[in-house]
């Protein structure tokens, strides 16, 4: 659906992107996330037609975005950071007003845009004034402005920011069902606990480069895999620590109470063959996982620049 190649933008001397790739699956949720200035608002900018690259390629849809413009604003709706709505018009006349850009007009215009305030919960603010919409309401407005002409991609820049948790929550719930009918939706932002939930798919940028992308589930079972194994005993705990310790693949120990935390760089195989070697040593084993990795300490980790750090970015990207 969307394919970014070597993408390079320079404000000045400052290399805004620096060679990004990115590539979207029709369908998909994507997020997109980065810390601040690493890049985010600058590609969608040039995704959406805003401004030109210095040197790349995005395609959406087979349409290379610099080509024709009137052909990208057919495929691509898009939501910016900030609301852009018009307060002195009535939601009626806010959504005729988009319709008729695109040539939807009369009827088939009200028909339109009407499915689309039910969809995002609007249908009883048709004749109310923007300015009077709360900013929750106004987000869910431009949502609807932005699928007025039923695009193939749906773009958001940070979407939720300065939204309070319920109004989010509402927020994602109309965006799971957009996706459910078949809409390819690119999120950007840095809220990453939304993203672990929301998202089919997620690329993170850092200084204007992709440093990690792939499906949700696959990045999260390889943060899984670098998280530490907790080990519960109830008897036995010296016996426990021995073995431990003649093993290749722990790393260090830390003991508290009755768990045992270990830094453990094996695989299942490895994992199961020392449970099955604890067990046979009687050590009364009564817990035995890996810490669940979340979305936030794996970001946390590949935007940090020290040197020790990278070298767990590139084992995760080469699947170590
Ligand atoms: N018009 C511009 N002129 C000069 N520098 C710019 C311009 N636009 C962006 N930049 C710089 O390029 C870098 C990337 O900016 P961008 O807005 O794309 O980052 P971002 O990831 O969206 O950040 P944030 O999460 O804070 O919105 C930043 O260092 C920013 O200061």
């Amino acid at each position: 659906m969307l394919e970014i190649k070597d993408l390079r933008k320079k404000f000045g001397k400052f290399h805004a992107l620096n060679g990004l790739d990115l590539h979207i699956p029709q369908g998909s949720l994507y997020g997109f996330v980065g810390p601040n200035g690493a890049g985010k608002t600058t590609t969608i900018k040039i995704m959406t037609g805003l401004l030109f690259a210095d040197s790349g390629k995005v395609m959406i849809d087979g349409t290379d975005v610099s080509g024709g413009l009137n052909e990208l604003k057919m495929k691509i709706g898009y939501v910016p950071d900030f609301f852009g709505v018009y307060d002195n018009l009535k939601v009626n006349e806010y959504m005729e007003f988009f319709a008729s850009c695109y040539g939807i007009d009369g009827l088939k215009g009200r028909t339109r845009y009407m499915t689309l305030l039910e969809q995002v919960g609007l249908e009883d603010k048709v004749n109310f004034y923007v300015d009077s919409l709360s900013r929750g309401m106004k987000q869910r407005l431009c949502l609807a402005r932005a699928l007025i002409h039923d695009p193939l991609l749906l773009v958001l820049d940070e979407p939720t920011s300065g939204l309070d948790p319920r109004t989010r929550f509402e927020f994602k719930e109309i965006l799971k069902e957009l996706k459910e009918q078949g809409k390819t939706i690119f999120i950007s932002s840095h809220v990453l606990s939304e993203l672990s939930e929301l998202c089919t798919d997620i690329g993170v940028i850092d200084q204007g480069k992709m440093i990690l992308s792939g499906s949700m589930e696959e990045i999260l079972r390889r943060v899984n895999a670098t998280n530490p194994l907790i080990i519960s005993v109830l008897g036995n705990k010296d016996k426990a620590l021995t073995i431990l310790k003649s093993q290749p693949c722990v790393q260090t120990i830390a003991v508290k109470d009755e768990d045992i935390r270990v830094n453990f760089i094996g695989d299942n195989q490895d994992e199961a063959l020392l449970l099955q070697q604890l067990v046979d040593a009687e050590v009364l084993v009564h817990g035995f996982y890996r810490e669940q990795g979340s979305l936030e300490s794996l970001f946390m980790q590949i935007t940090d620049h020290d040197k020790e750090k990278a070298v767990l970015v590139h084992e995760i990207e080469s699947g170590l």
